[in-house]
């Protein structure tokens, strides 16, 4: 495997159109196949260090610094999975206007990669038969929507934004298994935004810690997470709750 980075960002920054500074100096590099983790504080510019990889920033946002080199194309899978489908259209013929755009393959061909990709995600013949809505969707199975969309860009790099935010706790952890399953499968590289240490642990050989728009801390994850250098890591990792022993369970709800 080549080892030479696919993603590489110096020095970025980013502001506010009358220069109010969101994201400052961020720096990372990312090989082939290679997974980092993006944690720290709400509002510490993880997302728009997303959108700028992306090449699609707010509107409100400027790039004031830094650059992003890339060698190969990304796909972003966002927070809100019914939000990033389109209400009104049925789920199979988004996935397939996908394909056929960005595969350029004829309308019969898209449709057949659509139903192979959900096939790849796990989505029962249900959908595959019928076009179905995405109000008429779980959580669950729009975020596999939102992921066969974002594959059928053939991303090398998937940019994963909170990806399991918005579901329950048991399909969190589906969604977690098939976007590894996949990565093993495909090869893609990841940058995974999460609020959960244990997700980015699980899922990421590398982890940036922000806060207030700058990378604080950044390294292979279990170093960071077993010898976490900045006080504001140190917190973070501090803040995550124990499971409590079975005996003192319910404790500190009483
Ligand atoms: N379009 C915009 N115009 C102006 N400011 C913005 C815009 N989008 C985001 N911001 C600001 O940029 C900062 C970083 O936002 P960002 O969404 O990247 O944070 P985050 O770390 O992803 O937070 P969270 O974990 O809560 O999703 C925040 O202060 C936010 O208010």
């Amino acid at each position: 495997m080549s080892t030479s980075p696919i993603l590489e960002i110096e020095a970025l920054s980013l502001a506010t159109k009358s220069n109010e500074t969101l994201v400052d100096n961020v720096g990372f590099s990312l090989n082939k196949g290679e997974s980092l983790g993006l944690v720290g504080e709400s509002g510490s510019g993880k997302s728009l260090t997303l959108r700028a990889i992306l090449g699609l920033l707010p509107h409100g946002v400027r790039q004031t610094g830094g650059v992003i080199k890339s060698e190969v194309s990304s796909a972003m899978v966002f927070q809100d999975p019914r939000g990033a489908l389109d209400p009104l259209c049925p789920v199979v013929k988004q996935l397939a206007e996908v394909v056929y755009f960005r595969q350029k393959v004829s309308r019969k061909a898209s449709r057949v990669v659509a139903l192979e990709l959900l096939e790849m995600l796990g989505l029962p013949d249900s959908l595959k038969r019928t076009d179905r809505y995405p109000s008429q969707l779980s959580g669950g199975q729009c975020q596999r929507i939102v992921i066969a969309i974002a594959l059928a860009c053939k991303p090398g790099i998937l940019l994963c934004d909170e990806p399991t935010t918005a579901l329950d706790v048991t399909v969190q952890r589906q969604i977690i298994e098939t976007i590894a399953r996949l990565q093993q499968e495909l090869g893609f590289a990841m940058v995974f935004v999460t609020h959960n240490l244990a997700v980015a642990a699980a899922m990421c050989s590398k982890l940036a810690v922000m806060k207030k728009g700058q990378i604080v801390e950044h390294g292979n994850t279990l170093n960071v997470l077993q010898n976490p250098q900045n006080p504001y890591t140190q917190m973070l990792i501090n803040s995550v709750l124990p499971l409590p022993e079975l005996e003192g369970s319910g404790q500190l709800w009483s």
